[in-house]
């Protein structure tokens, strides 16, 4: 049986949750509890802390489990990212008051506070800067400044309101680009069941990532049309009752598809219609 941590709390739960759901798993009904066997997948869940979950993967506690790319490389575990999942998503950055520090080479010889102390001295000293301190601070970092504990702040953005509310300003480029991801031990053999929770969720990734399309279009000018839709192995043609039409049914990424129905449109398509893909497996 595959044992799977899950965000109990915090940004990834309630969005890791939803994914499991879309891939077929059993939910839990009460927040409060901590283990969900699904003996019909074949499956146990854990709900754990976000930021525990890559420690107790990498002890090999659990087999698998989703956290912040940030969380992960964080922890100093043996976790390895397995898959990304497209959600939570997050930059993670430095920031100071207005006016004050807005370069990362002067941060040499200053106070960083932050929740994610690792990943801070690291980049740090990847860059060769060497701080007065790393402050470990467990949230609401962006009043450390002001407190006096920090000069500098290292957080999670997402639209940066926090930051903004609190009178601070980005400096650098971004320490990293975090979303949340199944993280698995490298060290080991993949866990029997691995393979069918990855394919379940990249069928979730797909079926969120592509539309699918239908269009009739002139026989003479379907291998225009295809240039344009070519799906993901080959579209679909089927001949119209009128053979001068044919009816195309191919994938196509979601952002693109008002740019693809302009393109169609263009070599003379029509009655294009875009339906959402409630499942797939590739
Ligand atoms: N707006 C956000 N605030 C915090 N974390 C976010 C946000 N958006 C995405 N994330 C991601 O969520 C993970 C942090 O989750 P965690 O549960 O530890 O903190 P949280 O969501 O701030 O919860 P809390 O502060 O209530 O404990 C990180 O991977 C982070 O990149
Ligand atoms: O860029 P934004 O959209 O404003 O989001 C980022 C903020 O949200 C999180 O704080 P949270 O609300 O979790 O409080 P915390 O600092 O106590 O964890 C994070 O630590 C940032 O402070
Ligand atoms: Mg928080």
């Amino acid at each position: 049986m595959l044992r799977i941590a899950v965000p109990n709390k915090g940004s990834l739960s309630e969005p890791a949750a939803a994914m499991l759901k879309e891939a077929g798993y059993r939910q839990r009904r009460d927040s409060r509890e901590l283990v969900l066997p699904d003996p019909d997948n074949d499956v146990e869940f854990f709900f754990l802390r976000p930021r525990d979950i890559a420690v107790y993967v990498g002890a090999g506690t659990v087999d698998v489990g989703i956290t912040g790319r940030d969380l992960m490389l964080d922890s100093e575990s043996d976790a390895v990212e397995h898959l990304p999942l497209g959600f939570g998503r997050s930059t993670f950055r430095f920031a100071a008051n207005a006016g004050g520090i807005s370069t990362v080479q002067q941060v040499d010889g200053h106070r960083v506070a932050t929740s994610y102390p690792v990943l801070v001295a690291e980049y740090l000293r990847g860059l060769g800067v060497t701080p007065a301190g790393v402050v470990r601070l467990d949230g609401a970092v962006e009043t450390a400044i002001r407190l006096g504990v920090a000069d500098v702040i290292a957080d999670v953005v997402e639209t940066g309101t926090t930051l903004r509310a609190a009178g601070l300003e980005i400096f650098g480029d971004p320490i990293l680009r975090s979303e949340a991801v199944l993280v698995r031990r490298s060290d080991v053999d993949a866990p029997a069941g691995l393979d069918v929770l990855t394919r379940r969720l990249q069928g979730v990734l797909t079926a969120q990532q592509y539309v699918l399309m239908d269009y009739d279009v002139p026989t003479t000018l379907v291998e225009q049309a295809v240039a344009i839709t070519p799906g993901l192995e080959s579209p679909t043609v089927s001949p119209l009752h009128n053979r001068d039409w044919s009816a195309v049914r191919a994938m196509v990424r979601r952002e693109e598809t008002n740019r693809v129905m302009d393109a169609l449109y263009g070599v003379g398509a029509r009655a294009i219609l875009v339906t959402s893909i409630h499942a797939c497996r590739l």
